[in-house]
């Protein structure tokens, strides 16, 4: 006979995000409301098998809606993709009665997720990563936060880079993607967005641009590169030797991975938590849930990660159109 009561696994994997709290949170709280147990799993995917989990409580997740990083902290996990590994993860599941696991984190996460799936543990996904990277959602967890942040950031820059006539080339993350390059260059009135998924040429899409706004007075600039198409500091000093201007290159870094999550985030986070709980209350797994059409909806994990997005050249189209 079955236990009464079912256990579910809430962990975070790959990159922190601000906002993982929040769907921590929703996980936790949700979950114990609707009559299961809940256990936190440490460090994701390696915590998973090294047996690193804790039983939580209403309690356990007060006062963490508010904070970046993730409470139950992170990793990436490279043995996970062993499928003894998989097997192993699922065994210590079954030992710590964890009927079905939430993972929250990005497309890696994603298909550390189906491999349990496949070997019988019921995963749902959440989607957690500044990178905004997730094909099947219009939005994770995290990227508003970061985009807002890096704006903030990119504001200072833009005062002292005026105040000397001077060109600003600025790198932010988003290793295979460029959906922070490319919100934050509108954001931040950029005169170039630079971002891997399309191609361009330094003399054609950054120089020649310069040329002309320099003809219309505009004496200083900012170049959003988004760090998968190389580093600023080399795309800054090429930008210097071909137009004479004192360029110089800031690199964000880290600093768009923390910070207290918005508003946005924080209530899509909730929501999403919610949401997953009432997946395994139906008794479904193998889903993710996403944002779609302005709405939380969940879809088959394996559907989820055939799917492409690529870059929005609407955005695109804008960033370029308005920007001299
Ligand atoms: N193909 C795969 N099969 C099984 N597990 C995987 C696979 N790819 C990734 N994982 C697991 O998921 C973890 C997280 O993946 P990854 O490091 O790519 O980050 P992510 O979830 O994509 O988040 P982000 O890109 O925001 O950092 C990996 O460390 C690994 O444990
Ligand atoms: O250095 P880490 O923590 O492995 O992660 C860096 C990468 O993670 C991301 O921030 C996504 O979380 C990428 O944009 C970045 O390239
Ligand atoms: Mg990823």
């Amino acid at each position: 006979m079955g236990k009464e009561r079912k256990t579910i696994g809430v962990l975070t994997s790959g990159g922190d995000a601000p906002g993982m709290n929040a769907a921590v949170r929703a996980v936790v709280r949700m979950g114990i409301n609707r009559g299961f147990s809940v256990v936190g799993i440490r460090r994701g995917y390696s915590g998973l098998l090294a047996n690193d989990m804790d039983d939580m409580d209403l309690r356990s997740v007060s006062d963490i809606l508010q904070r970046g990083g993730t409470v139950l902290y992170s990793s990436r996990c490279p043995e996970f993709s062993e499928q003894r590994n998989i097997k192993k993860a699922v065994e210590n599941c079954r030992k710590a009665g964890i009927d079905a696991l939430v993972t929250i984190g990005g497309d890696g996460t994603f298909r550390g997720a189906l491999d349990l799936c496949r070997e019988g543990l019921p995963c749902i996904g959440l989607p957690g990563t500044i990178d905004n990277d997730i094909s099947s959602s219009e939005y994770t967890i995290g990227f508003d936060t970061a985009v807002n942040t890096v704006v903030q950031m990119v504001d200072r820059v833009r005062d002292t880079s005026q105040s000397h006539d001077r060109c600003s080339v600025i790198e932010v993350m988003g290793r295979h993607a460029g959906h922070i390059a490319l919100y934050a260059g509108i954001a931040c009135g950029a005169l170039a967005v630079l971002v891997p998924e399309i191609e361009f040429t330094i003399e054609r899409d950054v120089v020649a641009k310069m040329v002309s706004s320099l003809r219309q007075g505009k004496q200083n600039f900012i170049v959003m590169v988004a760090e998968g198409v190389g580093h600023a500091p080399a795309i800054a000093e090429q930008i210097e030797s071909l137009t004479g201007i004192d360029t110089n290159a800031v690199v964000l870094g880290y600093v768009q991975r923390g910070g207290s999550p918005t508003a946005r985030e924080r209530v899509i986070a909730s929501q999403m938590g919610h949401h997953a709980v009432e997946l395994i209350e139906q008794g479904i797994g193998k889903r993710v849930v996403v944002f779609r059409g302005g709405k939380v909806v969940d879809l088959d994990i394996e559907e989820a990660l055939a799917m492409h997005k690529g870059i929005d050249m609407d955005l695109y189209r804008v960033a370029n159109d308005i920007s001299i």
